[in-house]
């Protein structure tokens, strides 16, 4: 396909998706349909269709409309490729509107009801975070230190041809820079060696008191990201439940390969009381708005309420599940206060049996995803 054709392509793709669909499911509709895509076209409308969701907004105003074709021709003005909209071939038709430069909130890529709480929490970073959300999140991998050492995973990378740095954020974090499409075909990964984690996700894991021997539940497992990273550190007890069990259904499998044992709960209070429970709750998701940008734009204040709600819901309910003197930790992957600190504050006004022994906030200035990460500790005596 020739860069105008996939500009074309991209137009379609983004037009189902502002119909409703999920942007997974329409580029995988478009892949189907599209038998003469090679691996790079596809690639190539995936990036296109993920850059104008990121930048939803200062894309229509340089194109001139909101539907796929203005959000296209509004990347193509950005990128300086406004010669793409040719006309001829496959290429989209010729622009018929000017367009104009986005200005302030606009211009962020920030939904207007989101600047207050956004910036009330990063304060002076606001407009440099929210720059940083308008581009593609860095590929990371967690080195599996059960199984190996992160320069150890890096040399075994680098023999596929997959360039991977040391990353500050985590002892564990390699930040791949180059052959990121072959991670998941390669040996380094079938063997357990690396897993796909976020840098901050996995700073989160180190911020938790985990030594040989202690009983662990990860609350909110999911697909278990934090579960093996968790296992990965030290010889834990480790269980792991989710309210929705089959987002687990993996993570059998995926223990298994990175060669650590994790017992899957059905009822969290099954393996009570534990040394450490991590809450890493559902949230707004805005501290990985790069990697999910659909939700920065369907976020709404009722949905924002009804997550704190919940959060606040899962802390209580996790809290008794700690013995004295254990730890409960509380994770988000959001830049929201009401998410984070508010949340923590809130909760030890109601619990005077918890104090707080570590709190810390990851921006995507940092590399990683925006997160949020507090240790609470209990009193040791009942
Ligand atoms: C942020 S995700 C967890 C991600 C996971 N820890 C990881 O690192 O891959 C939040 C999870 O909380 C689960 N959840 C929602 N409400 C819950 C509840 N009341 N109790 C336990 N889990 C809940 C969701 O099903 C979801 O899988």
């Amino acid at each position: 396909m020739t860069p105008a054709a996939r500009a074309a392509a991209a137009i379609g793709v983004l037009d189902r998706i502002l119909d409703g669909q999920v942007a997974e499911v329409a580029l995988t509709n478009w892949g189907r349909a599209s038998r003469y895509a090679g691996s790079g076209d596809r690639a190539a409308v995936r990036d296109i269709v993920y850059a104008a969701l990121r930048c939803r907004r200062s894309f229509a105003a340089r194109g001139g409309d909101g539907d796929g074709y203005g959000l296209v021709l509004g990347w193509a003005r950005e990128s300086g490729q406004e010669a793409l909209f040719s006309g001829e071939g496959h290429a989209p038709a010729q622009p018929a509107k000017a367009g104009r430069i986005p200005e302030g909130l606009e211009a962020l890529d920030c939904p207007d009801w989101l600047a207050a709480p956004l910036q009330a929490s990063l304060g002076a970073d606001f407009a440099a975070v929210m720059q940083a959300m308008r581009h593609r999140a860095p590929l990371f991998l967690r080195a599996n230190l059960a199984r190996t050492t992160r320069d150890k995973a890096i040399a075994a990378l680098a023999d596929e041809g997959i360039v991977g740095q040391a990353h500050p954020l985590a002892a564990s974090a390699i930040e791949v820079v180059e052959g990121g499409r072959k991670v998941q075909a390669s040996a380094a990964y079938a063997e357990g060696l690396v897993e796909l984690q976020d840098a901050a996700s996995q700073a989160v894991v180190e911020m938790m008191p985990l030594r040989d021997g202690l009983r662990v539940l990860d609350y909110c497992a999911g697909g278990g990201g934090k579960t093996l990273a968790m296992a990965a550190r030290a010889r834990l007890q480790m269980h792991a439940h989710d309210a929705e069990a089959r987002r687990m259904t993996d993570l059998g499998a995926r223990a298994k390969r990175a060669g650590v044992s994790v017992k899957l709960l059905g009822k969290p209070d099954a393996a009570a009381p534990y040394d450490l429970v991590l809450t890493d709750v559902p949230c707004s998701g805005s501290g990985s708005w790069r990697r999910d940008p659909q939700g920065k734009w369907a976020l709404t204040p009722e949905r924002l309420a009804a997550l704190t709600a919940m959060q606040a819901a899962i802390l209580g309910q996790a809290a008794r599940l700690v013995r004295p003197g254990g730890v409960l930790g509380y994770a988000t992957c959001s830049l929201i206060e009401s998410e984070n600190g508010a949340q923590v504050r809130a909760f030890l006004a109601e619990h005077a049996d918890f104090t707080l022994e570590a709190e810390r906030r990851f921006t995507p200035l940092e590399g990683g995803d925006g997160f949020f990460c507090a240790v609470l500790r209990k009193t040791a005596t009942p």
